[in-house]
C-alpha cells in the first residue's frame, strides 16, 4: 500500500507539488497523469526517497519515506525519468552491480540478474555497454534493474517515452504481466492516455502539482461529454431535426458533410436506444450505429485546460 497525504515541495517560490494526498492500494495499476511540468517526476522522486519533501509524508508498505526511507526503498523498484547512468558499463555488469547494491551474493545474485534478463528480453545485449544500445535497449536495462528484487511496488517514470509502438507495446505488456495475479503496486507516470486505458486500474490527474481526479479508467470517461454519446455513419446525410427533439439529446456533431453524426447525450441519459428507433423509423441508411463510453482525452484536456506549467 502506498499513501501520500498532504505532500508538498517547492523550488524556491515555485509550489510545484501542492498539498498532494492519495492511495494506492495492492494489485493496481495507477496511471499518473498530468502535463509537462504538473509536478509527477517530482512526487514519484519523493515518494522514492529521492527528494525530500517540504510538507506532508507518504509511506510505502507501511515505512515512511522520510523516516524509514531503506526499509522504504527495499520495497520498491524506482525507473527514473530517461535513461540509466552509468553509460560505459556493460548491461550484464550494471545489473550484477544493482544486484550486489541490492544485497544479493553469489548464485542468489546470478539467478536474479537472469531471471530479470529473461522478463525483459535482454540476452541479445548482455556484453554491450548500456551507452552503445538503442532507446528501448536503455529503458528495459532501466526497467529490469527496477525489477531485479522483485519489489513489491513499481515505480515506472514515464516507462514507455521515446519508444517505437512495437516497444511500447512490449513495455505495456510486461508491466500488465508483473502486476497481473500478484498483489503488487505499479504507478507509471504518463502523458499518453491510450497508456491509461491499456494498462492502468486506476488514474490520478495533477495539475500544478495539484489533485484534480481520482478514478477508474471507466468512472474518468463517464465525465467525458462523449460519455453515452451515440455516432451513426450514414451513407448519405439526413434532416438531423428529429434528432435534437428527443428527450436527453444535448447536441449533434457532425463530420464528413453530415454523414458522420455524433449525438451528444444530457449526464445521466441513455439515449441508444431512442436514437436507434428514431434510424429505423425514418428508414435512415445507418451504415454503423455505436455507443460511446466517453473519451479520456477530452476529460484531460478539460481538467488541465490552463494548468501546464
Ligand atoms: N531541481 C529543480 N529545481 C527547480 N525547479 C525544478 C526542479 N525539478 C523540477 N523543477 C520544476 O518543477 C516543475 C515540475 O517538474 P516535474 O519534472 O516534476 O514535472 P512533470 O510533471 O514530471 O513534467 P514532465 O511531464 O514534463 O516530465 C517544473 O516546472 C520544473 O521545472
Amino acid at each position: 500500500m502506498i499513501s501520500i497525504n498532504s505532500l508538498t515541495k517547492r523550488f524556491g517560490e515555485h509550489v510545484v507539488v501542492d498539498n498532494l494526498s492519495f492511495d494506492v492500494k495492492p494489485g493496481e495499476v495507477l496511471g499518473f497523469l498530468g502535463p509537462n511540468g504538473a509536478g509527477k517526476s517530482t512526487t514519484m522522486k519523493m515518494l522514492t526517497g529521492f527528494l525530500t519533501p517540504d510538507g506532508g509524508s507518504a509511506t510505502v508498505c507501511g515505512y515512511d519515506i522520510q523516516t524509514q526511507t531503506l526499509q522504504a526503498q527495499r520495497e520498491m523498484g524506482y525507473l527514473p525519468e530517461g535513461a540509466p547512468c552509468y553509460g560505459d558499463m556493460r548491461v550484464k555488469r550494471f545489473l550484477e552491480f544493482i544486484a550486489e547494491v541490492r544485497g544479493f551474493k553469489g548464485a542468489e545474485k546470478q539467478q536474479r540478474v537472469a531471471h530479470a534478463v529473461e522478463q525483459v528480453e535482454l540476452a541479445g545485449v548482455l556484453n554491450q555497454s548500456i551507452e552503445t544500445l538503442s532507446k528501448g535497449f536503455k529503458r528495459r536495462v532501466g526497467l529490469a534493474q527496477a525489477i531485479l528484487h522483485d519489489p513489491k511496488v513499481l515505480i515506472l517514470d514515464e516507462p514507455t517515452d521515446g519508444l517505437d509502438p512495437n516497444q511500447k507495446h512490449q513495455v505495456r505488456r510486461l508491466i500488465q504481466q508483473l502486476a497481473e495475479g500478484s498483489n503488487k503496486i505499479v504507478v507509471i507516470s504518463t502523458h499518453i492516455l491510450e497508456e491509461v486505458s491499456a494498462v492502468c486500474s486506476r488514474a490520478v490527474i495533477i495539475g500544478r502539482g495539484k489533485l484534480l481526479a481520482n478514478g477508474t479508467p471507466d468512472e474518468l470517461e463517464a465525465r467525458s461529454r462523449y460519455h453515452q454519446a451515440v455516432t451513426l455513419e450514414l451513407q448519405q446525410p439526413v434532416d438531423t431535426q428529429p434528432l435534437l427533439s428527443l428527450p436527453g439529446v444535448v447536441e449533434i456533431e457532425q463530420q464528413r458533410e453530415g454523414q458522420l453524426l455524433t449525438v451528444l447525450a444530457k449526464p445521466g441519459e441513455v439515449i441508444f436506444p431512442a436514437v436507434g428507433e428514431l434510424a429505423r423509423s425514418h428508414n435512415w441508411p445507418v451504415k454503423e450505429l455505436s455507443v460511446e463510453r466517453g473519451r479520456l482525452d477530452e476529460v484531460f484536456r478539460r481538467l488541465t485546460a490552463g494548468e501546464a506549467a
